[in-house]
């Protein structure tokens, strides 16, 4: 563990790509008060077939997916990644686990040496193994301390829950958490 101000120094200066996976917007809002907080290049990710609307077709699709290691291919091609130093990577939990299109984007895409910094919204069931995943995938990166709130519960019906009194709490914590690992 590195002192708190050596990491800070380190941090400044760094070139930043944010990029992240959302569906009902959710960890995009996370992704846009980062974005507003470290500047960078914010890019979301998508896919070359989109998931279906429906929710129970998207979770049956994630399962087998997850069951069977497939990797759905990605739109998104990130120009010039080597002249990124730090790579925030936001996610929503998906079966408890990194959902697929995280998956394909770190296979695809060789970040040793660059800090990955995580940040995640979830239904209240946590981050699940998406953390361990995050590293298994990019042993040569360092991995710093991730940022995970509640966001929304799509299978109640409950979409995009970032506004209002949530909003400026998540903001708040967000500035807490960045200051803390370096920002
Ligand atoms: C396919 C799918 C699987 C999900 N699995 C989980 C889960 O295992 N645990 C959990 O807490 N939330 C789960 N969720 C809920 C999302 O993580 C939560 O709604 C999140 O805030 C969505 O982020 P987004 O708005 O950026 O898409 C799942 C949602 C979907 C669509």
């Amino acid at each position: 563990q590195k002192p708190a101000e050596q990491t800070k120094n380190e941090l400044k200066d760094k070139k930043v790509l944010i990029v992240y996976l959302s569906r009902t917007n959710n960890t995009k809002a996370l992704a846009t008060m980062i974005h507003a907080k470290v500047g960078g290049t914010l890019v979301p990710l998508e896919l070359v077939t989109p998931y279906p609307a429906n929710y129970q077709a998207i979770v049956a699709q994630v399962a087998d997916e997850n069951a069977s290691g497939f990797l759905p291919p990605l739109k998104t091609k990130i120009d010039s990644l080597e002249k990124y130093d730090v790579i925030f990577l936001g996610f929503p939990t998906w079966g408890m686990q990194l959902p697929p299109p995280m998956k394909s984007f770190l296979k695809a895409n060789n970040l040793s040496g660059k800090t990955i910094i995580p940040f995640n919204s979830n239904a209240g069931y946590g981050i699940g193994s998406t953390i361990e995943t995050i590293k298994s995938l990019c042993p040569d990166s360092e991995v710093l301390e991730g940022f995970t709130t509640k966001g929304g519960i799509e299978r109640d019906g409950v979409l995009f829950v970032m506004e209002g009194q949530k909003e400026v709490q998540v903001k708040q914590e967000i500035a807490a958490w960045l200051q803390k690992i370096g920002y």
